[in-house]
């Protein structure tokens, strides 16, 4: 069948690279990824660090855990140490009230006995009454201001010491005067003295006469800071800041304190010190309340016995807790500590195991860049690391393994296995290079099946696939080493041969003539035997001819073997030139050779 091969030249590089051209393609965009130069891979922005995110997950982890140690642990030690404070508080202030009362009792025992012994008849006798005040005065003075022996209307008699004013007061101004008189010891609020202006205690007793009459009154004072009395309590110290009360209720007053500006002052108001209006109203105990002065306060109180005085123990609630105060230095400290720790560590764990991945993906980034051919990555250890980096190897392998499969099926025919048209004209590029430079011939044999469509056509294009696939086979046996058999269309095969020496024709005759007797061998079709022939255009080259022209000629020389009858060879009649030089006579035969065998099935 004729054909103008020319013009199916062009076509047939369509059809046998249609599927070669996608490959063609994807093999580009291959090469583009890996040739192009992509932006580089380092890290570049500090809050895109991994470090980065590490050191502040680590710090804001501190300063949680600090934050939270501190409210749990401080507040838990704040109100453990407030109450182990409140109870020491509380068993100073009650000694101190136990102290305190003794020393009143005291003195209220000894008045009454006193009383019972002093002679009620004689109570105007001033002069003897002095003496006797003396007598006592001076053999136990417990009284520092001395003592006094007043009429039953309150009239002060006489006293020892002598005190200016002192008789010219009345004991019926004392509100517990008429107590006196029902026979009761009476231990008189603390009062400032009108002798010396400094507060003062009076105890009075009944004076009975014979009848147990009361018929006088013994009265002793003394000064409430007076040495042997409440003294001590001026120097008793509780910390610092703290300092301890004695405190009458009825009077709302401090009646003595290890503070002495507090002496003989009022309380604050009702309202002002909401602990110290409890223990007023009678609360015995400790607690930590808002002071007067808006301090918060550790306050202990304890009642004074035998009087209706209380013992307040204060101190504030910031000196009575020092180990809180360190604690929460000591959480500060070890915050910081933590936090320098944290990101030493997070530095070391950057050098000690980043570091090989660092490594892998700046080896990645050049391989990617095109700086360094693709080649697995050092494995350096069998941890996390080394897994991803042989993860990253494992997807290499396979990248290289598609990308020589994508290049064999770019060169090559997938029925046959053979080369395509373009791995056929690289071939040719180096054969010609090779023959110029050895002085030797590069012959080409256009080979077309004769007969071939008959048999697609009857036995359908599995049994063409078959036969063609056969014939491969066949041809591969003719071809030499380092000769090149190439599919270029659909029953068209390219034998290229290098090396002929002269005269090149001679020897490319001879594999011609090999071909059209292997093809010609009966082909077992379905259990029925088939024959085909082929047409061999032959041309011969140089190497000072061009690739294209080679082929077109061979083209033409096949085309005229088919029209000679098909089953024989031509030999293109002049050798090709260049590619602007174009074959003149296509059909001139001379040379036809036709084998005695070569009949088509
Ligand atoms: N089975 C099969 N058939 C193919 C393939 N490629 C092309 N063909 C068929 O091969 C046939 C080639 O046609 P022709 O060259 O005219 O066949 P022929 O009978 O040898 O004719 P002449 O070359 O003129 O001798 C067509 O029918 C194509 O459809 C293929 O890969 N497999």
């Amino acid at each position: 069948m004729a054909k103008c091969r020319f013009g199916a030249t062009n076509r047939r590089a369509a059809l046998g690279g249609a599927g070669a051209a996608r490959v063609v393609t994807q093999i580009a965009a291959l090469q583009t990824t890996t040739t192009t130069r992509p932006h580089s891979m380092k890290i570049k922005r500090f809050d895109c660090s991994l470090v980065t995110r590490l050191v502040l997950f680590g710090l804001m982890l501190i300063g949680i855990s600090a934050v939270l140690r501190y409210h749990i642990l401080i507040g838990f030690l704040e109100k453990e140490q407030a109450q182990v404070a409140a109870d020491q508080q509380s068993i100073i202030a009650s000694y101190l009230a136990q102290d305190i009362g003794y020393r009143v009792q005291e003195r209220v025992r000894y008045l009454e006995r006193l009383a019972l012994h002093l002679p009620a008849d004689r109570l105007e006798d001033g002069h003897a009454m002095q003496a006797w005040l003396r007598e006592h005065q001076e053999l136990q003075p417990l009284f520092a201001q001395g003592m006094f022996v007043a009429a039953a209307n309150g009239q002060i008699l006489v006293d020892y010491p002598t005190l200016n004013g002192r008789r010219a007061l009345s004991l019926a101004d004392y509100p517990d005067f008429k107590r006196v008189l029902q026979g009761a010891t009476v231990i008189c609020p603390p009062l400032l003295s009108p002798a010396t202006g400094r507060p003062i205690m009076a105890v009075l007793t009944p004076v009975r006469d014979a009848h147990g009459r009361v018929v006088g009154i013994l009265g002793g004072s003394t000064e409430l800071t007076a040495a042997g009395f409440l003294d001590h309590l001026q120097r008793a110290q509780l910390g610092p800041t703290g300092s301890f009360l004695l405190i009458s209720p009825e009077q709302r007053m401090i009646v003595a304190s290890s503070d002495e500006a507090l002496v003989y002052t009022r309380l604050p108001a009702t309202g002002q010190d909401l602990l110290m209006d409890q223990a007023l109203q009678g609360f015995r105990g400790n607690g930590v309340g808002l002071a007067a002065n808006g301090v918060n306060e550790i306050k202990a109180f304890a009642p004074v016995p035998g009087t209706s005085w209380l013992v307040a123990a204060t101190l504030p609630l910031a000196a009575a807790l020092p180990t809180v105060e360190r604690t929460r230095a000591l959480i500060a400290r070890g915050g910081l500590i933590q936090a320098a720790m944290v990101v030493l560590l997070v530095v070391l764990a950057y050098l000690w195991f980043f570091r090989p991945l660092r490594r892998a993906a700046a080896l990645a980034d050049r391989m990617t860049r095109g700086e360094l051919p693709l080649s697995p990555l050092p494995v350096d250890r069998r941890d996390e690391v080394g897994q991803l980096t042989m993860a990253f190897n494992g997807l290499l392998a396979r990248l290289k393994l598609h990308q020589a499969e994508l290049q064999h099926q770019a060169h090559h025919d997938v029925l046959t296995g053979l080369p395509n048209r373009m791995m056929l004209a690289e071939r040719m590029q180096a054969a010609l290079t090779h023959a110029c430079r050895e002085r030797n011939g590069v012959g080409l044999l256009f080979l077309d099946l004769d007969g071939f469509k008959p048999i697609n056509d009857t036995l359908g294009h599995k049994a063409g696939d078959q036969v063609l696939q056969e014939i491969t086979r066949r041809l591969r046996q003719v071809a030499r080493h380092g000769d090149t058999l190439a599919r270029v269309g659909g029953d068209e095969f390219v034998l290229l041969v290098t090396d002929l020496r002269l005269p090149f024709e001679q020897g490319a005759q001879a594999l011609a003539e090999k071909c059209i007797k292997t093809v010609s061998e009966p082909i077992c079709l379905d259990q029925r035997q088939y024959r085909l022939g082929v047409s061999v255009g032959i041309a011969v080259c140089d190497g000072s001819c061009d690739a294209d022209s080679l082929l077109q000629a061979a083209d033409q020389a096949m085309y005229a073997a088919k029209a000679n009858g098909r089953g024989c060879y031509v030999i293109a009649p002049a050798r090709p030139a260049c590619a602007n030089t174009a074959l003149s006579a296509p059909a001139e035969t001379a040379g036809t050779t036709r084998p005695a065998d070569s009949a088509h099935s």
